[in-house]
């Protein structure tokens, strides 16, 4: 019918997990069609013809493009259960200001070692003794961030370093975000990932 969702995905993308995470949080129904992305999908193409890239969700038959977009998107469609972003727009601009942190300082062209770790550092800073970034509640910025979880077991045993003695408030506040369902079932298995990454690097192929 008219207000179907399908995601264009690729299950070990953090970008992906994050629109996941935002549609179990609003409890929505979609269907998933992951990619290759070797031998991209015509609807794939056709959807995102700027940037080729998934996660899309197309509602409507429209495509929104961008995990962020998107979940800002699903945040405002479907405003009736589980904001994922404050009201107050000075809140919402301190939101959206620490997600794009997370996206070029985590996510961004993959960083040394040494500044993937003073990025953490100024996470935890932010993090403080608050069970989530927003405050009392999951949202927008633990939304964009959890996703990085998945790696950890990549950075500990390519980076040689231990996640909980660099970032032990960021390794707690991940098991805290675990506890939701729409987390949990919505993140790649960290070995799956660690997987995913070596086979690709033997592959030599992009992801
Ligand atoms: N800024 C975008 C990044 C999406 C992306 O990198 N998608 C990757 C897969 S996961 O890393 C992708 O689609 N790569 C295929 C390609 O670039 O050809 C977002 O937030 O959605």
């Amino acid at each position: 019918e008219d207000d179907q969702l399908i995601l264009l995905e690729w299950y070990p993308s953090p970008f992906a997990a994050r629109v996941r995470i935002a549609l179990a949080e609003k409890g929505l129904k979609y269907e998933s069609r992951p990619e290759d992305l070797i031998n991209k999908s015509p609807l794939l193409l056709k959807m995102n013809p700027v940037h080729k890239q998934i996660p899309v969700l197309i509602h409507k038959s429209r495509p929104i493009c961008g995990s962020m977009v998107t979940v800002q998107y699903i945040d405002e469609v479907w405003n009736h259960k589980s904001p994922l972003l404050p009201s107050d727009p000075l809140q919402r601009a301190h939101a959206k200001f620490w997600a794009d942190y997370v996206d070029k300082k985590i996510f961004g062209i993959v960083a040394s070692k040494k500044e993937l770790i003073e990025c953490f550092k100024i996470l935890e800073e932010e993090l403080g003794d608050k069970p989530y970034f927003g405050g009392e509640s999951f949202g927008y910025v633990d939304l964009s961030l959890i996703p990085c979880y998945s790696c950890f077991y990549t950075f500990e045993t390519l980076g040689k370093l231990i996640m909980a003695e660099e970032c032990p408030k960021i390794v707690d506040w991940a098991h805290r975000c675990l506890q939701k369902e729409s987390v949990s079932k919505s993140l790649c298995d960290q070995r799956k990932f660690y997987e995913t990454i070596l086979e690709i690097s033997r592959g030599g192929s992009t992801w």
